[in-house]
């Protein structure tokens, strides 16, 4: 690895981040601690991470021409993805020619398409998943949905955060779950997941560190779903030892075959001892926001960490912990943030506001994170300071 270097210098360290939301944030300041170079883009200005780079751009990142100019320009050292939406094939071509994608380019190809990664998992490696189908047209919906069987689970490939994506339970939601999935993914119309609805106990995201010294495991988190989008995390989640060290199985298995370094979030699914995959993110992930007050090295430290080339000895884990999603629903600009003192005074609460720009629906725009004597008291601490605040469009 090359040494680092000072800012704005020839010689600096230089990191290219795609996407910019309250994920890149964090990994942007942590990297700021190296005195790392950051060029942080997204498809919208004044994204989050923006804020905390030392530049910007704002380009179509599902552009591959687009993408490839920006890269060449700015020849950075690593490329690190923070979405999804990116013309990742251009990211493998540009490996090939000695770029230096985070984890890999074949990682980051695999994952924006759940296509892609859950053929990976569930049919070379073997992972228990819920059933399946791919289709492209509402003829092969129907075809799919005759196979899987209600209740189901529709997802555009491409998509996250739960965008364009409907639980059915009844004939009469057919018909609007496929128009929801056809309008509301991150990338437009086509192709689609049909998922056997999984009947779970809880759910959890085992972030999985891949880095120099070997595989890194945190402490499971849980979390509550709604709409397909977190609202509430956890950690640690209590799970059977036999569930445990399946997970953590599971985690290392798709970790391996998605390869490089850096924090992965995998989504499991647990029934009694029983762990089903769902989907990995090769990027820290949104219900480990709560890891900013649950661990010593929060996940986007240690991905700092990781894909920098250094060591992670160890990962404390604090106790009880959890964070409440801060959703804003609206159609505005320059939202203002109102009572932060009052969701604040409880002792070991803390918060983000991320400074998104706009809403327009429904979107994150802040998250409070708690610790306490149990997962409950967190959980509800957490819950106070989110309804204390008060957001302004
Ligand atoms: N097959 C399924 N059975 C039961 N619940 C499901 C299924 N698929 C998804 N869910 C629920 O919806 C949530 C979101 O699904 P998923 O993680 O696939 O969406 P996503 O858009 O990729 O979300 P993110 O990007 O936030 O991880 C899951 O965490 C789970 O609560
Ligand atoms: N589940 C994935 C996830 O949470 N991703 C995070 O949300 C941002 C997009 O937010 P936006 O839709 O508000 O622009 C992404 O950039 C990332 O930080
Ligand atoms: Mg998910």
């Amino acid at each position: 690895m090359k040494p680092f270097g000072t800012p704005y210098s020839d010689h600096a360290f230089r990191v290219l981040l795609l996407g910019s939301g309250e994920l890149g944030k964090e990994v942007a300041i942590e990297l700021q601690r190296y005195a790392v170079e950051v060029i942080a883009v997204d498809r919208y200005a004044n994204a989050p991470a923006m804020q905390v780079a030392h530049r910007s751009h704002v380009i179509d990142m599902l552009d591959g021409a687009a993408l490839r100019a920006l890269i060449e320009q700015e020849k950075p050292d690593l490329v690190v993805p923070e979405i999804e939406a990116i013309h990742t094939p251009t990211l493998i071509e540009l490996e090939q020619a000695g770029l230096h994608v985070i984890p890999t380019a074949r990682a980051a190809w695999l994952t924006m398409d759940r296509e892609g990664i859950r053929r990976l998992a569930a049919e070379e490696l073997q992972l228990p998943t819920s059933r399946y189908r791919f289709c492209e047209t509402e003829a092969e919906y129907r075809d799919a949905v005759a196979a899987i069987g209600l209740p189901f689970v529709i997802k555009p490939v491409m998509s996250s955060s739960g965008k364009g994506q409907s639980v059915v339970r009844q004939p009469a939601d057919l018909q609007p779950a496929w128009d929801y999935a056809q309008s509301g993914g991150r990338a437009g119309k086509g192709r689609v997941i049909v998922e056997g609805f999984v009947d779970f106990d809880y759910e959890i995201t085992m972030l999985t560190v891949r880095h120099r010294d070997g595989v890194s495991f945190c402490a499971p988190i849980g979390h509550r779903q709604e709409d397909g989008d977190y609202r509430e995390s956890w950690q640690p989640q209590p799970m059977s030892e036999a569930a445990l060290v399946e997970a953590q199985r599971q985690a290392a298995a798709i970790t391996a075959a998605l390869g490089g370094w850096g924090v992965f979030g995998v989504e499991f699914f647990v029934k009694g001892d029983h762990v089903i995959f769902s989907e990995v993110s090769p990027r820290p992930h949104d219900t480990g926001l709560v890891t900013l007050i649950s661990q010593d090295l929060s996940e986007f430290a240690l991905h700092a960490r990781a894909i920098l080339g250094l060591p992670i000895p160890t990962i404390r884990q604090l106790g009880p912990s959890a964070s409440c999603a801060v959703l804003v629903e609206g159609d505005g600009e320059a939202p203002r943030y109102f009572n932060v003192a009052d969701a604040l005074v409880e002792p070991d609460t803390q918060l983000r506001i991320f400074g998104k720009p706009a809403v327009k629906g429904r979107r994150r725009m802040a998250v409070t994170l708690a610790r306490d004597e149990s997962i409950e008291a967190a959980k509800d601490k957490s819950i106070r300071a989110a309804k204390a605040l008060r957001v302004e469009l």
